[in-house]
């Protein structure tokens, strides 16, 4: 395909994305009906699509309207190319523009050049204080691309040259000593033998970071109790050299657990909530709560769209019920981690706060947040523990 027909391609998806069809939903159906593109064509298309969601209303500020054309035409404006270059009318490329998209658009002011919506923007500010607008800047931006070396394994530098023999370059990451960030063949990492051997898995460095912050004695027990795809779980598996337990509200989370945990020659150990229960008391139990993911908006950035000041309020509910849940399931003297990718103060001290007033015989030991950057995602960790009586 050539440059403006991926740009086409994308103003397609763009336009059904706009009907309401998820990005993934709509990018899949169009590779399915488009056989003729390449793996390189998929990925550059896919970038364009991603980049307009990162900035829908500067894109649309830009472009003049929100349609899938005017939205590409932003994107191009803001990243300053040349439209014309790319609106040919050749081949498959796009119509040229018109008279009236030629002048059409302005400069993004505020909000919309934050791209956030409006009624978050308060939240965010209270949030951020500031780092309101670096953060938002941030977050209209690719995310890196990293990896954590399974420690239990092999060394970030033998990783490392591992991977570069297999055409995939990385740097090392301050954000934790398991981090790599890839520089250059992102996309042939899950190709590569590193990564198939279990040397490597792909995983945020603040994700990693805050595991680090995460210390037991040896053999405690140990439970992710939110352990979606078992990320977490794995890194702690792998720096404890010991067993976890992981459990899900929506056990189908954790089907590739099994098959990650045996590359990474780790054990992790997927159970059912009366399981959890029958094993208890835990020695630490981690709570990567669901939340609006507003610290990994770069990676999944229709969040920032969907998410609304109901959604919000529900997920502090859901947020609250499995802190209370977690909490009982924790020993006399172990602790209670909780953690969300968001940068939101609703979702982080607010939900400490909220907890600690409702449990007087908790206190927190420590809290630490990450801000999404060049190392990685937004996080929050908060790690709690009785009061001995
Ligand atoms: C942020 S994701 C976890 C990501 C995972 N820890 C990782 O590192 O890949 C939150 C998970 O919490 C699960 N969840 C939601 N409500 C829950 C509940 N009441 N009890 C346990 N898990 C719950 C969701 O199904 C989801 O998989």
């Amino acid at each position: 395909m050539t440059p403006g027909a991926r740009v086409a391609a994308a103003i397609e998806i763009l336009d059904i994305i706009r009907t309401g069809a998820p990005a993934e939903a709509a990018l899949t159906r169009w590779a399915r009906g488009s056989r003729f593109a390449g793996s390189k064509d998929r990925a550059a298309v896919r970038d364009h699509v991603y980049d307009v969601l990162r900035r829908w209303r500067s894109c649309a500020a830009l472009g003049g309207a929100e349609d899938g054309r005017s939205l590409m035409l932003g994107l191009l404006r803001g990243s300053d190319m040349d439209p014309a270059a790319l609106f040919t009318g050749d081949g498959h490329a796009p119509n040229p523009l018109t008279d009236e998209e030629k002048t059409a658009g302005d400069a993004p002011q505020g909000v919309v050049a934050a791209d956030l919506p409006d009624w978050l923007w308060p939240h965010w500010c209270d949030s951020l204080g500031a780092q309101a607008g670096a953060v938002a800047e941030v977050m209209r931006h690719r995310a890196p691309v990293m990896l954590r070396v399974n420690s239990a394994r092999t060394t970030r530098e033998d990783a490392r040259k591992a991977l570069q023999d297999q055409g995939v370059i990385s740097r090392t990451s301050d954000v934790s000593p398991t981090a790599l960030v890839v520089t250059e063949g992102a996309r042939r990492v899950a190709l590569s033998e590193a990564y198939a051997s279990g040397l490597v898995e792909l995983q945020d460095g603040a994700s990693q970071a805050l595991v680090d912050e995460l210390s037991v004695p040896k053999g405690s027990a140990i439970l992710d109790f939110c352990a979606g795809g078992g990320g977490k779980a794995l890194a702690m598996a792998a720096r404890f050299g010991a067993p976890v337990l992981a459990h899900d509200a929506i056990p189908a989370r954790m089907k590739d657990l099994p098959a990650r945990a045996a590359r990474a020659g780790a054990q992790v150990e997927p159970v059912d909530i009366d399981t959890v229960r029958a094993r208890a008391p835990f020695d630490l139990v981690l709570t990567d709560v669901p939340c609006s993911g507003s610290g990994a908006w770069r990676r999944a950035p229709e969040g920032k769209w969907t998410l609304t000041q109901a959604r919000l309020d529900e997920l502090n509910a859901t947020q609250d019920a499995i802190l209370d849940e977690a909490a009982a399931l924790v020993g006399a003297s172990g602790v209670l981690a909780y953690a969300t990718c968001s940068v939101l103060e609703c979702e982080n001290v607010a939900r400490v706060a909220a907890f600690l007033t409702r449990h007087r015989d908790w206190y927190l030991l420590r809290d630490r947040a990450w801000l999404p950057g060049s190392e990685g995602d937004g996080f929050f960790l908060a790690l709690l523990a009785k009061r001995q009586q």
